[in-house]
This record gives C-alpha cells, sequence and structure tokens, in this order.
C-alpha cells in the first residue's frame, strides 16, 4: 500500500453554481484513519466527496493537501496527487469482463504496467480474480461494487473517497464489500465512507463525522453516540438534553 499523508479541510464552503451546499467544513483526516461521514439525507455528504474530487463549485476555504491547497483542482488532477473517488451507483463498463474494466482503470495512470496493476488488485480482491472473465454486468450488485472500489484502489490512492457502497445491496453483499473496506483500511489505506447505513458504518469506521446543513455538527468515536442520539442529532443538530444546536 502507497503511504499516506494527512489531509486538511477548511472552512470549506462549496456547491453548484450559486447554489451554497458545504457551509465551512473544518476537518482533518490523519493519514490511516478510517472515518465514516453520515447525516441526514442532502446534508451535503455526497458534496463533500465530491468537492474534494474537483466536481463542484469552490465558494471559500482549502484542502490541503501533501503541501498545495487542491481545492478548485480539476479531478484529474486530483488523482494523480493519490485521491481516487468511488461515486455512488454502478459506473463500470458492463459488457466488459472484470479484466477488461481493470484494464481500462490502469489506463488513466500514467505509464501503467497494466498486468502488474491488475495483478495488484487481483492480490487484495480474490474474489474479483476468481470472475476475471465475466461481464461485469452479470456480476452480483455486491462484486459490481467491489469491482468499482478494485477499479479506484488499483490507482494505489493515498485517500479512498467511496459513496454509498451499500445502496441496492443485499445484507450478505453489503457485508462482503465493508469487509474488503475493512481489509484495505487494515493495510493502512486512508478511506472516507459516505453511508446511510449507519449501523454498518459506526461498526466499520474508527471515527464518526456527523454533517447536518453543510456543517461538521458531531465528530468523534462511534463509540461514543448511541444510534437514538445519533437520530436526534440528524434530526435537530442538538444532543439529547442539549439546548442549543452543536457548534
Ligand atoms: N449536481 C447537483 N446540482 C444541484 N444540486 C445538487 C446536485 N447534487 C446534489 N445537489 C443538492 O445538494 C444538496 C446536498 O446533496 P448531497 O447529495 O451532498 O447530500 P447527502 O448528504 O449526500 O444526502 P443523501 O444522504 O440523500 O445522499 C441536496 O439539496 C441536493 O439536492
Amino acid at each position: 500500500m502507497v503511504a499516506n499523508s494527512d489531509l486538511s479541510i477548511k472552512d470549506l464552503r462549496a456547491g453548484y453554481g450559486t447554489l451554497d451546499i458545504l457551509n465551512g467544513i473544518d476537518l482533518d483526516v490523519p493519514a490511516g484513519q478510517f472515518v465514516a461521514l453520515m447525516g441526514p439525507n442532502g446534508a451535503g455528504k455526497s458534496t463533500l466527496l465530491k468537492t474534494l474530487y474537483g466536481m463542484t463549485t469552490i465558494k471559500g476555504g482549502s484542502i490541503d493537501w501533501q503541501g498545495k491547497n487542491i481545492a478548485g483542482c480539476k479531478s484529474r488532477a486530483i488523482l494523480g496527487e493519490g485521491i481516487s473517488f468511488v461515486p455512488q451507483g454502478r459506473c463500470n463498463f458492463p459488457v466488459m469482463t472484470v479484466d477488461e474494466n481493470l484494464q481500462m482503470a490502469a489506463y488513466t495512470i500514467r505509464d501503467s504496467k497494466v498486468k502488474a496493476d491488475r495483478d495488484y488488485v487481483y492480490d487484495l480482491f480474490p474474489i474479483l480474480k476468481t470472475r476475471r472473465s465475466t461481464l461485469a454486468g452479470n456480476m452480483s450488485g455486491g462484486e459490481q461494487q467491489l469491482l468499482e472500489v478494485a477499479m479506484a484502489v488499483l490507482q494505489r490512492p493515498k485517500v479512498l473517497l467511496v459513496d454509498e457502497p451499500s445502496v441496492g445491496l443485499s445484507p450478505a453483499a453489503i457485508h462482503v464489500v465493508f469487509d474488503e473496506l475493512l481489509r484495505l483500511h487494515a493495510a493502512g489505506q486512508t478511506i472516507l465512507l459516505v453511508e446511510q447505513n449507519t449501523k454498518k458504518a459506526m461498526e466499520v469506521a474508527e471515527r464518526a463525522v456527523i454533517l447536518r446543513l453543510g456543517k461538521v455538527i458531531w465528530d468523534g468515536l462511534p463509540k461514543d453516540i448511541t444510534h437514538e442520539e445519533l437520530g436526534e442529532l440528524f434530526l435537530t443538530g442538538k444532543m439529547r438534553g442539549e439546548t442549543d444546536a452543536v457548534h
């Protein structure tokens, strides 16, 4: 696994055109950490990942990464800086085999040694190796999700951004996908995960960051918040018994 480094987000404001969604995000992610971003629908979780990957309009603030501010850089440049994004939904090539999909991912790396890059991923995801000649579109939802993650991991990212990997998956498939994320993390991968399945997210991540209305309203260890408190925070921005909103 490639050496990691820290990511530091300060007063980040971003949105879509004139629409403001992120209203001042402050978040430091140390190398190797597994962070779950949670919060109610529309809180700006996916927008935060998309902003880190250069897909939104920056309104202010900074994203410090390896000594430079990458806020506003293009996605291609951000990928080159070692940040990979697994967007929500299927984004493989369904009428190509697993092997061919990984080849396509390898072509995005300058001077890729395609076979070596593919084999690197097969070592990390043995399930995919057994399916290497299968058309991606003929695999189960869980296997396809693993392929999406593998295509991103092939870039040997220092930070992996993963948006809602559990959507549309059976409980068994969710289990497999999250197991793979845990294995990647154990090997040193920094992961920022957006996940609606809060139970699962709290099980796998070592840190929970809760967004509401484009701001961080809670940041801590998953063990320090109950599901009831989480629900209340999602709805009101307040912890049980508090009168003022957190932050
Ligand atoms: N491409 C876009 N153009 C304009 N508005 C958008 C776009 N994508 C998202 N939005 C809006 O940005 C807001 C935040 O959306 P975002 O997807 O970041 O929320 P989220 O916290 O990930 O929610 P969910 O859990 O429902 O996926 C929503 O009001 C959404 O309608």
